[in-house]
């Protein structure tokens, strides 16, 4: 069998002690399935932080194990250094350096590197090519700290929160840059709190919330649970929903969410579509804003949480 390329099992990390102590992981365990995007998704303060930094090794577990590449991250951090690519924030860099010479300077210290000339590309840093690192705005900072914990090609690569803050032309060149990682084979673990970045890059998703996994799964899976698709469609406020009801297959529900916006929830398809316009018709309803949308990861945590993702 492949090894996992991560391995975290019963993970607990507790900051302080005492009543003043925090619990910031809690038990928490998940595997990374080599050569695929992972994300570990949850809202801020659910204690993805600490579980990344525990894998990098720059935490020490209170109990539970941490593998990554089948190795211990602090007992062998040595043999790992070559082979994990890590987001260093500010504190890892000479601010004085310019942000080209910083990517060349981290390539040569590998074997194999990437083209940094083609990372200052693709992350939209040309211009910035000779600005010291500490005059780079938040975003370009991020954008150069990704380019230098992947100019090393390495096999395994953390990314905490790598788009946070960016703006939408960034955060795009930033998600291509992971999906071409995956297609060389990298294994991208990922924490955000971006569902719509999780839904799009990861093969898996473990949600993490109070320092726990509470679901996991690939993106389809875990919105596939429960109603796989909403049909919305705003008209008069009050329709007489029953003879709707009626009509609609068995395991389709509709109902007014507010005046005047009706939520059909089931499985979607062009039959379900086709009985709602024409008891529409026959009720002489004009449904506008008729629209069709898959179950999203935002709505998943509402469902397990009752909580929004973004606070
Ligand atoms: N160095 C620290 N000392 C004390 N408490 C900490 C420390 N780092 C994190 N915490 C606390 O641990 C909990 C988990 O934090 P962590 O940063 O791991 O979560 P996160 O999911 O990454 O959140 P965010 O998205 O806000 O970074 C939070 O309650 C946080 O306040």
């Amino acid at each position: 069998m492949i090894e996992a390329a991560v391995e975290v099992v019963d993970l607990v990390k507790r900051y302080g002690s005492g009543p003043g102590g925090v619990t910031a992981v809690d038990g928490l365990s998940l595997t990374v399935k080599r050569g695929t995007v992972t994300a570990v998704l949850g809202p801020n303060g659910a204690g993805k932080t600490t579980t990344i930094e525990t894998c990098e090794g720059y935490r020490r577990p209170d109990s539970g194990t941490v593998r990554v590449l089948g190795l211990d991250p602090i007992r062998d951090r040595a043999a790992l250094k070559p082979r994990v690519g890590v987001m260093l924030q500010s504190g890892g860099v000479y601010p004085t350096a310019q942000a080209a010479e910083m990517l060349r300077h981290v390539a040569r210290l590998h074997a194999h590197p990437l083209d940094p000339e083609m990372l200052l590309e693709r992350l939209g840093l040309q211009s910035v090519r000779r600005t010291p690192f500490r005059r780079l705005s938040g975003g370009q900072q991020q954008r150069l700290a990704l380019a230098m914990a992947i100019v090393g090609r390495p096999e395994l690569v953390f990314l905490d929160e790598p788009t946070a803050g960016l703006d939408p032309q960034a955060r795009r060149a930033t998600w291509e840059l992971i999906e071409q990682l995956r297609a060389d084979g990298v294994t991208v673990v990922l924490a955000t709190h971006y569902m719509d970045e999780a839904e799009r890059l990861a093969d898996e998703v473990f949600i993490v919330d109070h320092g726990k996994v509470i679901a996991a799964g690939s993106p389809a899976e875990l919105t596939a649970r429960g109603a796989e698709n909403t049909l919305t469609f705003s008209g008069p406020p009050g329709l007489y929903l029953d003879s709707l009801a009626k009509a609609l297959p068995e395991d389709a529900k509709v109902r007014e969410t507010s005046p005047g916006c009706y939520r059909v929830e089931g499985t979607v398809n062009p039959q379900l579509l086709a009985t709602v316009t024409s008891w529409c018709a026959a009720h002489g309803v004009m449904p506008e804003g008729l629209a069709v949308a898959r179950r999203t990861l935002e709505d998943v945590f509402l469902e397990l949480t009752g909580r929004r993702l973004r606070s």
